[in-house]
């Protein structure tokens, strides 16, 4: 099924301390964002990329989009405070097509075999996301206190893509913005109207980009990187 995607890539990168946006951090010498992008250029389903930004970094993405060919661009909107705010920005731009998918620009690992199978669940389901099952034993601290131990059976790590018909998932990105509802993944805007989501198993290398120590596993990443399984 065809598809747009809205990448938003308008946040501070704080928590990576870098001094600059991650998304123009280089990896084997390609900015972070070009590797997310790359991978919706070169995918014959995606019909267009809305990428979300700040707009004091416009002249850095617009050299970076023409430097690195990524003609797929349909628009370039301005972020906002949050990353929910940005998404919603992105998705106004869609040119209403029948399936979108938002994928965080900090993610640039993401591989086609994944992308194919969320958009089959998605066409079914009306949504769905990629997410891996967790490893660890989660609890729930307070006050440096153990509160509970979360049975972990159940219990998935939740990434990007995200996939949604693009009718339900505006509507929910508007509900939640009239009732000043701030979630930390857009599923959950769905979610919390009562619609179901489905989940596609995805990979661990999916990793969002977030604090140094995941540059790390970046390197490790690349070095195994199968340029089929990405472009
Ligand atoms: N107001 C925001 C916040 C985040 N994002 C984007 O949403 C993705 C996931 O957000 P996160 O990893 O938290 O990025 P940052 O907000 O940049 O990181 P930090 O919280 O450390 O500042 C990133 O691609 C980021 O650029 C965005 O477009 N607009
Ligand atoms: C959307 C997300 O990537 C799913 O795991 C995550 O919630 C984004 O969190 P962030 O703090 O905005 O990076």
């Amino acid at each position: 099924m065809k598809y747009q995607v809205v990448i938003p890539a308008a946040g501070q990168g704080k928590r990576m301390n870098a001094g600059k946006n991650k998304q123009f951090i280089e990896l084997e010498g390609v900015p972070v964002i070009i590797h997310t992008l790359r991978v919706f250029q070169k995918h014959s389903l995606c019909e267009g990329i809305v990428l979300v930004i700040n707009d004091k970094e416009r002249n850095d993405f617009s050299f970076l989009l023409e430097r690195y060919n990524i003609n797929k661009v349909i628009q370039t909107v301005s972020g906002g405070r949050e990353r929910q705010d940005s998404v919603y920005n992105g998705l106004k731009a869609v040119n209403n097509e029948a399936m979108v998918l938002i994928h965080d620009g900090a993610r640039p690992f993401i591989k086609l075999a994944t992308i194919e199978r969320l958009l089959e669940v998605a066409a079914i389901k009306g949504a769905a996301i990629v997410a891996v099952p967790v490893k660890d034993t989660i609890k729930r601290v307070e006050d440096n206190l153990v509160k509970e131990t979360i049975e972990r059976a159940s219990l998935w790590s939740v990434q990007t893509p995200q996939a949604f018909r693009f009718p339900i998932i505006l509507e929910a990105h508007k509900q939640a913005k009239s009732e000043d509802y701030l979630g930390t993944d857009d599923a959950s805007l769905l979610e919390r109207i009562g619609q179901t989501v489905a989940v596609v198993q995805g990979d661990y290398t999916n990793i969002k980009l977030t604090t140094p120590d995941d540059l790390l596993l970046a390197k490790a990443i690349l070095d195994q990187k199968e340029e089929k399984d990405y472009l």
